[in-house]
């Protein structure tokens, strides 16, 4: 039995896995950390390996403190992944980038993927059917935008996000929510749009916390599964075992 755990910038996910089968999903914030896995370890007695992929600023002694009673993987661009990453800065590349990225990989092989993962940041990553990692794209996600308008503004009020009821936003929250959230289901539509125009025979993956509010809003069909990244770390580790 093994523990995934994803740092993200916002929130930090855990999955516990036997094989393919995920057993339970935890998500709680950095100063939570050791309370839930201390619990989770408490839970699940079966965990021999914690396998950890981070683009957040926790300190890797915060897992290493377990390494007395867990083999502690910390996944790393040194790692076996099944593709060929054609980043023209392969180093730069954000490991939870290059997860999804083997995850669609494994998961759906012989055709052109594309992932979209609406986090703290938007990311996109495209890997062609020769499984060419291509790279993508990087965009404030839909809670950063509310903050960014906020932060850098003397009159806009912080708000939470909400539906707007038209594009035509009729008073300063309307404007906001509009802009927000048309802004960036447009943006996501025009980005598949342009993909599809390129390439044709692919798959979109949708993931990240914000995929159950788009996932209804998108115009393109797509896959939507919010814990694509857990599942994929998952994968990425077995596929680590097996090509070491
Ligand atoms: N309870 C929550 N706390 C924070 N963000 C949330 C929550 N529920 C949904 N979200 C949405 O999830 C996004 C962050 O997604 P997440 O996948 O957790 O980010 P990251 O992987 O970068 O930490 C935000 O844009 C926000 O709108
Ligand atoms: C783009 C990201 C900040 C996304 O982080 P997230 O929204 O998942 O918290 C992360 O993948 C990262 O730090 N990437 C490094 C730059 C790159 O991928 O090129
Ligand atoms: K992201």
């Amino acid at each position: 039995m093994i523990l995934v755990v994803d740092v993200g910038n916002t929130r930090i996910k855990a999955a516990v896995f036997e094989d393919a089968t995920l057993f339970e999903i935890f998500v709680f914030s950095k100063i939570e950390l050791q309370k839930n896995i201390e619990n989770i370890l408490k839970k699940f007695e079966k965990i021999t390996d914690l396998i950890v992929s981070s683009v957040g600023d926790v300190e890797k002694q915060s897992f290493l403190a377990y390494n007395n009673v867990l083999n502690v993987h910390f996944l790393s661009h040194e790692d076996p992944f099944p593709f060929l990453n054609r980043y023209a800065t392969p180093k730069t590349l954000g490991i939870d980038r290059m997860v999804l990225a083997a995850g669609a990989t494994l998961q759906f092989p012989n055709q052109n993927r594309l992932v979209i993962d609406a986090g703290t940041c938007v990311t996109y990553d495209f890997i062609d059917e020769e499984n060419n990692y291509l790279g993508g794209a990087i965009a404030p996600g839909l809670r950063l935008r509310y903050e960014a308008l906020h932060n850098f503004t003397a009159k806009l009020p912080l708000l939470s996000l909400e539906s707007p009821k038209d594009f035509i936003g009729t008073s300063t929250s309307e404007s906001i929510h509009s802009g927000v959230v048309n802004g960036f289901v447009y943006e996501i539509d025009g980005f598949i749009d342009e993909y599809k125009a390129r390439y044709s025979n692919f798959i979109i993956i949708l993931t990240g916390g914000d995929t159950d509010f788009l996932a209804k809003r998108l115009k393109n069909t797509i896959f939507a599964n919010s814990n694509f990244l857990l599942e994929s770390l998952n994968q990425t580790f077995q596929y680590k075992i097996k090509n070491d």
